[in-house]
């Protein structure tokens, strides 16, 4: 047997097409395009991945970037300040700081200040909450991400033992949470959890947010089960070269998995293409 392959890029090259023309359609109308402000602090191989895809993705479709680079010295007051001025600002719909912070910052305080109906990220506890009581909200990119993946290959959680590696509250939890929606039986497992192998071969749909490269093998997978992996890790190969890999063992599985994410062109293009769509859902809304 070989995986089906679950192919993200060409799922957000997809929606990202469709999010244009909506975008083109509501310009005239608002007499500006939609604005995405991103807040980056200090220097992280995955954040920088994201930041480059994010404003590549914001010049396809038409939508201003206000990117803003502050050194690993700034302060949580510095960080707070800037955050109300976005909040204030009428050109920006969609607000994302990035994670994690460099040490002595607070990013759970930072989100707090966001408004939540620029929220583009879907993490204030506001948006949490209400993706907790199943009511509708700006959701978190990366787990939105996953489930149009499956959606878009036609997997339906509903009565199957799904299994989520990480509990984050970037993306474990609210995953777990939007399964659970979908009516999978959701298994959460962590660093605390004894012989994750075994709780891993018991899943329908394994989820890995680690962030350990390589680290799920044949060994994790039920035959025919279908994998996500949302791990982002750089690793320096043989050569010396740097590369991007999954927390997911992509070609030990290939012939174990029914379906599977690959990394790069998995879950990452989709987590920039919720972002989008979140942004524009803002930006709607604001504008109506
Ligand atoms: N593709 C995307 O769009 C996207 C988006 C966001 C993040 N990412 C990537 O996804 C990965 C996870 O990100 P995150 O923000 O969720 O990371 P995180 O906050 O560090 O959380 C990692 C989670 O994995 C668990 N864990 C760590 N080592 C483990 C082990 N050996 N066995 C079982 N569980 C273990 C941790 O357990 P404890 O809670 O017990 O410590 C924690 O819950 C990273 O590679 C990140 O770069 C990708
Ligand atoms: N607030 C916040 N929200 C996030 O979703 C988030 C952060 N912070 N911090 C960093 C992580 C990592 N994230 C990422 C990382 C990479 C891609 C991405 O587009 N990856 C491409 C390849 C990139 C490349 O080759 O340079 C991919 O195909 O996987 C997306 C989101 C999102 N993450």
């Amino acid at each position: 047997m070989t995986a089906r392959l679950l192919d993200g890029k060409a799922l957000a090259e997809k929606i990202q097409d469709r999010l244009k023309v909506e975008i083109a359609e509501l310009q005239p109308d608002r007499g500006r395009a939609p604005g995405l402000a991103v807040l980056m602090v200090g220097d992280n191989p995955a954040s920088a991945a994201y930041v480059r895809n994010k404003e590549r993705a914001c010049e396809r479709l038409g939508m201003v970037s206000f990117g803003q680079h502050l050194p690993a010295t700034a302060t949580q007051a510095e960080l707070t300040a800037i955050i109300h001025q976005l909040n204030a600002d009428p050109n920006v719909d969609g607000i994302l700081v990035q994670l994690p912070l460099p040490e002595g910052l607070d990013g759970n305080a930072l989100l707090l200040e966001i408004d939540p109906d620029k929220d583009a990220d879907g993490l204030h506890p506001a948006n949490l909450g209400r993706l907790v009581r199943g009511e509708p909200c700006l959701r978190s990119c990366t787990p939105a991400g996953v489930m149009e993946i499956l959606r878009d290959g036609g997997i339906d959680p509903a009565g199957k033992k799904a299994v989520v590696v990480g509990r984050s509250i970037l993306v474990g939890k609210p995953i777990a949470l939007m399964l659970l929606e979908a009516n999978a039986t959701v298994t959460i497992a962590h660093s605390r959890t004894p012989d994750l192998a075994a709780v891993c071969r018991e899943a329908d749909i394994l989820v890995a947010a680690v962030g350990r490269p390589l680290m799920i093998g044949p060994d994790y997978i039920k035959p025919g089960a279908t994998v996500i992996d949302v791990g982002i890790n750089r690793i320096t190969d043989q050569t010396g070269k740097g590369k991007l890999v999954g927390d997911v063992d992509f070609d030990r599985l290939l012939d174990v998995a029914g379906a599977i994410t690959p990394v790069p062109g998995g879950v990452g293009p989709m987590t920039v293409t919720m972002l989008l769509a979140n942004t524009v859902e803002s930006y709607r809304r604001r504008l109506a």
